[in-house]
């Protein structure tokens, strides 16, 4: 294995399964690291993200390169010669990517309020919320195949980790992504036919389980 690169993941993160996936798109080998999150962390993580104590964090020849959308970015840069580039070359083409893939974060935010927050006035506030940001990322998609037009690219990768809690986020907020956002719907199936794609996502029902086992772990009813 590839000691030169090493990513500190955790196996349900889609943050960690974005770098996954590019990893996998770009054909460049790692070593896979799992973190303990939820007990105590390891020295290595701590010291490798100090400010955030958080994964994703990928370790090129032991340099520390934090949070997922900048590692995407790091990975186009610093293996140049890889398969293929996940952002485009044109300038204003970036820019518009980078948008999007900062902004698809808050899908992750407003759901886990979904089944995080007691008040059921704070839950229907960020349930609206979730919906408009279903909506927008449904009209920016439009009617193209990808985010990035006719290839999946830097946009898809950053919005696709999220698509397996999307049916917890819908029972927990009472909203369907099939009238919210039924490009956005379709648009996940494409991506869950690539290998980096199924290789890397973990089934809705895992996912549920998982969030049923951290309503458990905060002891939220
Ligand atoms: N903005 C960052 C978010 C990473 C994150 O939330 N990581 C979580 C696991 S996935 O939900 C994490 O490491 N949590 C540990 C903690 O909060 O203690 C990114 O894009 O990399």
């Amino acid at each position: 294995d590839n000691k030169d690169l090493v990513l500190l993941d955790f196996w349900v993160s889609p943050f960690g399964q974005r770098c996954r996936i590019a990893l996998a798109e770009k054909g460049i080998p790692y070593e896979y690291s799992e973190q303990e999150l939820l007990g105590t962390k390891s020295d290595l993580l701590l010291r490798s993200n100090p400010v955030h104590k958080k994964i994703p964090v990928l370790l090129h020849a032991g340099r520390p390169v934090c949070e997922s959308l900048v590692i995407l970015n790091y990975l186009d840069e610093a293996f140049p010669s890889a398969a293929r580039s996940l952002l485009p070359s044109d300038p204003y083409a970036r820019a518009r990517a980078r948008f999007w893939a900062a902004y698809s974060d808050k899908v992750y935010e407003l759901g886990t309020k979904l089944w995080k927050l007691r008040g059921e006035e704070e839950r229907a506030q960020a349930r609206d919320e979730l919906v408009q940001v279903l909506r927008n990322l449904d009209g920016e998609l439009g009617d193209k195949e990808f985010f990035g037009g006719g290839e999946f690219a830097f946009v898809d990768v950053a919005v696709v980790t999220f698509m397996p809690w999307l049916p917890s986020y819908e029972r927990y907020g009472g909203f369907t992504v099939k009238e919210t956002a039924p490009r956005l719907a379709a648009w996940a199936r494409r991506c869950g036919e690539r290998e980096s794609v199924a290789k890397s996502l973990h089934s809705p029902e895992k996912v549920d389980e998982f969030i049923t086992m951290l309503k458990k772990f905060y002891g939220i009813e």
